[in-house]
């Protein structure tokens, strides 16, 4: 992992939903132009901790963080951070497609409009180039002024990638964002990471195990210890996750024996 950078270095981080402690302790880091995979059973915080990467967790009410987040060195809870500028650089795609009553074309140029001003050329230039990396560009380019919510639901979660992408953002948090999607729409988000792994570097929480051991490449095992607080287990190589867990919980939950 020597030649590895990380892009967010998550180091000893708590979490509080008011006074109930969601998460302790989790330290991991977050390579750069990789894909990690956060898995574990339901409630162990996993939605949470991605929150955490880019303070969108703030947004639940009154949380408290303890520990710190570095994102390339700049430590993210520091005091007088711009949170817009923050969220731009670290994306987010949510589990339900949730594409804004605007068309095509606007739900993309959205970010761009509110980031600065920008010519008509230069938006059409971004939005042609965030769909084509989001695959979508071939089935909307003759309609991109019709509404976005009469795309199908694989083609409104790509339109979301594509939002999140139009601002260039350097890592992108996934949040299950295949389980509302069929089959087919899921294997297209899926190649989607492949392609995006060059410029970005992804987490993606999934419940689908063959997913995570699918598409990424390091892979963070959660689950709850006895006071139901969020926990990391285990963290490496996604190929070592899965054919050769360290521990006995890990290798409970990757075999399906996790009840
Ligand atoms: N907004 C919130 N306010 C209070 N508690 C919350 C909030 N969101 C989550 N929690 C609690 O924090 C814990 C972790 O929840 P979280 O959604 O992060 O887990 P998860 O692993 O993503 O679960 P799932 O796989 O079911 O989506 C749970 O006990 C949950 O009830």
């Amino acid at each position: 992992m020597s030649n590895l950078i990380p892009a967010i270095k998550v180091k000893n981080i708590s979490f509080y939903y008011g006074t109930i402690k969601a998460i302790e302790k989790v330290s991991i880091d977050i390579y750069q132009n990789q894909v990690t995979a956060i898995i574990g059973p339901s409630g162990c915080g996993k939605s949470t901790f991605i929150k955490i990467l880019n303070r969108i967790s703030e947004l639940e009410g009154p949380v408290k963080v303890e520990g710190n987040v570095e994102f390339f060195g700049q430590n993210i809870y520091a005091p007088r951070v711009n949170i817009n500028r923050l969220r731009r650089q670290i994306g987010m795609v949510f589990q339900k497609p949730n594409p804004f009553p605007i068309s095509i074309y606007e739900n993309v140029a959205y970010g761009m409009r509110i980031a600065g001003r920008y010519s008509k050329l230069e938006l059409d230039e971004i939005v042609e180039s965030a769909l084509q990396s989001a695959a979508l560009w071939d089935e909307v380019k003759d309609k991109l002024d019709k509404s976005a919510l009469g795309l199908s639901g694989g083609q409104q979660q790509r339109l979301c990638i594509a939002r999140a992408l139009a601002v260039k953002p350097k890592v992108l948090l996934m949040d299950e964002p295949c389980s509302a999607l069929d089959p087919i729409a899921t294997m297209k988000v899926e190649e989607l990471l492949h392609s995006l792994q060059s410029e970005l570097t992804i987490a993606i929480v999934t419940h689908n195990m063959q997913q995570a051991a699918r598409v990424s490449d390091f892979t963070a095992f959660f689950s709850t210890d006895e006071s139901r607080i969020g926990q990391m287990v285990e963290f490496g190589a996604t190929e070592q996750i899965f054919n050769n867990p360290l521990d006995p919980r890990t290798r409970d939950y990757v075999s399906g024996r996790f009840g």
